[in-house]
């Protein structure tokens, strides 16, 4: 039974002659991360601060939890937790200050803030730093503070702008596995890249967003899936690969999609398991010494790259 909780239609928002959210719809189930994927300068952080009450869009509607963010703010910003990509930090304010802040700015009385920041601080592994100051933090650490500050009222809808850019790959993993928890706890979460394997990793779903238009909505799934059209392998050899660079270029059925240092991956038209394994059937037999052959899944960059070759120019 479809459940959407962050409805956007038809959003646009220009600014002056700038048009940098054009035609934007999309539906997020409850309980989906999300990924908003786009180039620099596509229209994710507009599209973000708007659904957010932070800019008001020059057209169309966005509602989340059925409320309209226009005619419901207060109401959107008790449902919401938003995550900016660049945040301040402050000299000489702790962890836990930091937080107390925010707990304060939402008013809540004495016992329940310190219940709630506990829980964040418990949440996000802050409490062993909370006395740390706030600059001291290394990236990963401020990342999952800001989080924090995102999580103290409790919202149901995550919105978060890029956050893991610049994190170091351990500290990608603790945010994505925090991602994933939060997802367990029923949050829905709405998350924005331009990096699509950081994506991939984390959403059940992704919408791409350029030059302002929404190009596609799906699952992550669907993404990755190779389209029935095509095969990609990869073939890993022992010892020189030249051999096997040659053996590619005399098959007329097989295309060299990229070399590596020990093989390469190729491209042919669909195959079926019995057809994959006679052509490294044939592959040995001409003498390639072939230590590895696997059938890869399409990666979410080639998605990204088809998806827009296919999309048709915009309506004038
Ligand atoms: N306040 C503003 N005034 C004028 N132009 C703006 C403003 N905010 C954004 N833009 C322009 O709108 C377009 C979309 O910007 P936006 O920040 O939404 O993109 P983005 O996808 O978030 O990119 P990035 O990944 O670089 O943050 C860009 O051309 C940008 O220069």
């Amino acid at each position: 039974m479809p459940d959407p909780i962050i409805e956007v239609e038809r959003l646009e928002r220009d600014f002056g002659d700038v048009k940098a959210v054009k035609d934007v719809t999309f539906t997020i189930e409850r309980g989906t991360v999300a990924g908003f994927i786009g180039a620099n300068g596509a229209g994710k952080t507009t599209t973000m601060r708007m659904m957010v009450t932070l800019e008001t869009p020059t057209a169309g509607t966005i509602r989340i939890g059925g409320d309209d963010v226009i005619d419901k703010p207060a109401e959107i910003r008790r449902r919401v937790g938003w995550m900016p990509d660049h945040f301040g930090t402050y000299d000489n304010v702790t962890v836990y200050e930091y937080l107390d802040f925010f707990g304060r700015a939402f008013g809540y009385p004495r016992a329940e803030r310190l219940r709630r920041l506990e829980e964040v601080m418990d949440f996000t592994d802050l409490t062993p730093l909370a006395d740390r100051a706030m600059n001291s933090l290394s990236k990963g650490m401020n990342q999952r503070l800001c989080l924090g500050r995102t999580l103290i009222h409790d919202p149901e809808v995550l919105v978060l702008d890029e956050p893991a850019a610049g994190l170091d790959p351990k500290a990608r993993i603790e945010f994505k596995n925090l991602i994933r928890l939060l997802a367990g706890k029923g949050k829905t979460i709405f998350i924005s890249s331009h990096i699509l394997s950081e994506l991939g990793e984390m959403c059940d779903q992704l919408v791409f967003i350029d030059n302002g238009r929404i190009v596609h909505h799906g699952s992550t799934e669907s993404l990755t899936r190779q389209t029935g059209s095509e095969t990609l392998l990869e073939v890993r050899i022992a010892g020189d690969p030249e051999p096997l660079y040659q053996w590619i270029a005399a098959a007329t059925e097989i295309t060299l999609a990229d070399r590596h240092k020990d093989g390469a991956r190729i491209r042919t038209t669909e195959l079926s398991d019995e057809a994959a394994a006679a052509l490294l059937r044939r592959m040995v037999l001409d003498g390639v010494a072939v230590k590895g052959f696997t059938r890869l899944e399409r990666r979410l960059e080639d998605a990204f790259v088809d998806m827009l070759r296919m999309t048709p120019p915009p309506l004038p």
